[in-house]
């Protein structure tokens, strides 16, 4: 079994239908990689805690999603130079327009690289570029990926003009 080189972490058990998307990802692009629950507001120790170690148990980067006023990537990203990548989550009653805000307005020196709302998939796929530099096993299977996602498209497109 590989170490883990990528963390997600998730606000609540509410937030694992959307980031279990991002965990999808992972397995196709065979990244080993953790997931857990870890709130900034409701556990803070165990959050700074998972951060401040992350980098000392071999992780490489960090995804951090959470809905509402979504703290916990910024948190993260305050007691670690990995990368972190925020998820901003659709929950609540302003349907992520607060998650995104919040996972993406950060103070300098500190940042975030946020994806869209709802965007766990993306957030993976960045995680597989960012590894991509060191790992060229990733950087080939990304680009196989965008092949086979090209050739899609314009098979698609071919049997559109048939109709
Ligand atoms: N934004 C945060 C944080 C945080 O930022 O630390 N912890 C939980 N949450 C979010 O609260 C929403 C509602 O959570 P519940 O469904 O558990 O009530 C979730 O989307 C979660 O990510």
């Amino acid at each position: 079994m590989h170490k883990p080189l990528v963390l997600i972490l998730m606000g609540s058990d509410s937030d694992l239908p959307i980031m279990e998307k991002a965990a999808d990802v992972l397995n196709e692009m065979g990244v080993p990689y953790e997931m857990d629950i870890s709130s900034a507001h409701r556990l803070p120790e165990r959050t700074a805690e998972y951060a401040k170690n992350a980098r000392g148990r071999g992780i490489e980067v960090i995804i951090a999603g959470a809905g509402m006023a979504a703290h916990l990537a910024g948190v993260i990203a305050s007691h670690t130079t990995l990368p972190v990548i925020g998820v901003p989550l659709k929950s609540g009653a302003l349907n992520g327009i607060d998650a995104l805000y919040s996972t993406v307005q950060m103070p300098p020196g500190i940042p975030v690289a946020t994806v869209a709302i709802d965007g766990a998939k993306n957030a993976a796929y960045l995680a597989c570029s960012i590894l991509s530099i060191k790992y060229p096993e990733i950087a080939e299977r990304l680009e196989s990926f965008r092949e086979k996602t090209r050739k899609s498209l314009l098979e698609k497109s071919k049997e559109l003009k048939k109709l």
